[in-house]
């Protein structure tokens, strides 16, 4: 046990604070210290009990700056100053008579001496930063980190004892223009004043990874205020573990645990439960990471320009709440890894002017093929990534990021597995046409196509580039239905042919629409009138019908991108039916 740590436990001991005697606390290597049940513990005991008068509160910390903290700021801020004063500063702080470095120097003491001994990121090297490329939570540590200097900055101004130092000064300017994006690390390494950034930023993350929610002492406290509660702060985290902290007579806090017994049997680990939490919050506030972590969560930013946002919201789409032209933040949980407005607004990226109020079933299983493809290059990012050993990159922090990577990489292949999983659901439910099939069954048109391409199955009509031109081909065929004799008229769908009449008598043709399809018909017609008259010089083949053709086909096909198959959907509102939310 380490010195520090006895010296708190003796502290504790002398200042009231109980420790059940069937409980205690050991150093381990890899992750700080650990509270171990030395006897089987009941479940509901209270194990720890704190007298508030040795915690470290927002109201002791208001009463130590009085007046003279003017800013505007006030969350943990005050608490946060004052920790930094109590750790870095060699004179007393006096709160109220209290000489407060004194009353608490062996916690203070036993407190990580440096930034870096937080295991925090925000102390993390360059090249340990740089693991996390591409991921949340090098999102998060960015915007974290600029909330943090502007904090600190408008504290430290703000105090009327204090001047901001000027090369604390010349690094907010600094920061501000972006000059501390690179090179952060050499900063915080510097040797650290009690007003310092580094300071600040050192208090700040102890809050975060040991502070407890100060509500539990003032029910009045609407801001989510922190405080810090000597020795139940030295249990480790464990997702699920049902605990209990409540203030007895608003004079102690108690920590009880409501684990199963099997769990706290002699010799295991003891845990506190800090929420449920993804890994980046984790990683973000406490410095660690959970492999398989259950709560553990990614986000998918699109940025669009912003009428898109407002069109796709008119049309009904569910955005997340922080939508703007810098990025819409979809987020992907390991339980859902597929929002369903994630769905939503993939399907109203391909609407049509054609479908105005209703998702259609070909909207929605575009959209899904859209969406698969950009999981895929988030999938392979991950992939690609090589997590670089470097003598500035801890063999911990290289662990950690691996899982972390990991487990991030796992729920956009979730995302992209459930992709394919509902369009395969999809075309079933909605009874798709595949054109496969209709070549199978309309042996007549199929001959033409092995007559004049020389295309024996529908792969061959992939390879040789027609798909598309033998897709039109057919939607005319279809139209001209009545004029065949002979043919089963199963072979042609009545939708299809509804849709060719409506286009034909509601769409009109541009000049644009001729320029596009001209090509395309002249490498056609007249050879194949002349070739197979029995098919193409039967009913209407003019370039108009073509024309037709091709907007019949934007809206009721889909083609599927991973083998090019051709479905005919019915345009009719669709629903996914997923149920990921
Ligand atoms: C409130 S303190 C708990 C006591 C801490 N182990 C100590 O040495 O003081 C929170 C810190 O403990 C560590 N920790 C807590 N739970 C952990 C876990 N499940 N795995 C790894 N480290 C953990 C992290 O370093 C975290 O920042």
């Amino acid at each position: 046990m380490s010195q520090e740590l006895q010296d708190l436990l003796e502290w504790a001991k002398n200042g009231k604070i109980f420790v059940d005697p069937g409980i205690k606390f050991q150093i381990t290597s890899d992750r700080g210290v650990i509270c171990v049940a030395k006897e089987d513990i009941k479940n509901g005991k209270d194990l720890i009990k704190v007298p508030k008068d040795l915690a470290l509160t927002p109201t002791l910390a208001a009463s130590f700056f009085g007046d003279d903290w003017t800013s505007s700021h006030d969350r943990n801020q005050q608490l946060q100053l004052f920790l930094a004063r109590l750790k870095f500063n060699d004179e007393d702080t006096f709160v109220d008579g209290v000489n407060i470095s004194k009353k608490m120097a062996p916690y203070i003491n036993f407190l990580p001496s440096n930034g870096r001994d937080t295991g925090l990121p925000y102390f993390w090297t360059e090249e340990e930063k740089y693991l996390l490329s591409g991921t949340d939570a090098e999102v998060f540590l960015k915007r974290f980190m600029d909330e943090i200097v502007e904090e600190w900055h408008s504290a430290v101004t703000g105090l009327k004892s204090v001047t901001m130092p000027n090369d604390m000064e010349s690094f907010y300017q600094n920061y501000k223009k972006g000059n501390y994006n690179k090179g952060m690390a050499y900063f915080l390494e510097q040797k650290m004043t009690w007003t310092s950034f580094q300071a600040y930023l050192w208090a700040h993350c102890i809050l975060a990874s040991r502070a407890f929610p100060f509500v539990l002492f003032d029910p009045s406290n609407k801001l989510h205020k922190a405080f810090l509660v000597p020795v139940i702060d030295l249990l480790n985290h464990k997702n699920a573990t049902p605990v209990r902290w409540y203030t007895s007579d608003q004079q102690q806090m108690v920590f009880s645990s409501l684990e199963d017994p099997s769990n706290m049997k002699k010799g295991l680990e003891l845990f506190n439960n800090y929420g449920d939490k993804p890994n980046y919050a984790i990683l973000l506030g406490y410095g660690f990471v959970i492999p398989d972590n259950k709560f553990d969560i990614t986000t998918l930013s699109l940025k669009v320009p912003e009428n898109y946002i407002e069109a796709a919201k008119k049309f009904g789409v569910k955005l997340p709440d922080d939508a703007s032209a810098e990025g819409i933040n979809f987020v992907l949980t390991k339980k859902y890894p597929l929002p369903e407005n994630l769905i939503d607004f993939f399907a109203f990226l391909v609407r049509l002017t054609s479908e105005n109020n209703i998702y259609t079933t070909r909207m929605l299983i575009e959209g899904i093929a859209n969406l698969r493809a950009i999981l895929g290059t988030k999938v392979n990012a991950f992939k690609k990534f090589k997590m670089t050993t470097d003598r500035r990159v801890a063999p911990s922090v290289a662990r950690m990021v691996k899982v972390y990577r990991n487990l991030q990489k796992a729920i956009f292949l979730e995302a992209q597995q459930a992709t394919i999983i509902l369009e395969k659901n999809m075309l079933k439910k909605y009874h798709a046409l595949s054109f496969k099939r209709i070549l199978t069954r309309d042996k007549v048109f199929f001959n033409s196509l092995l007559l004049t391409f020389g295309v024996s199955n529908y792969n061959d009509l992939v390879a040789k580039k027609i798909l598309d031109q033998a897709v039109l081909l057919w939607i005319v065929r279809n139209a001209n239905k009545n004029d065949y004799k002979d043919l089963d008229p199963l072979l042609f769908p009545e939708f299809i042919y509804e849709e060719f009449q409506n286009v034909k008598k509601n769409v009109a043709i541009t000049e644009q629409d001729v320029l596009e399809f001209r090509s395309i018909y002249k490498s056609l017609f007249p050879a194949l009138s002349q070739m197979i008259p029995e098919v193409y010089n039967v009913g209407d083949w003019t370039p108009r019908n073509f024309i037709v053709a091709g907007t019949v086909s934007d809206r009721l096909t889909f083609k599927r991108p991973t083998n090019n198959e051709v479905f005919f959907l019915k345009k009719e509102e669709a629903k996914t039916g997923f149920g990921g939310k």
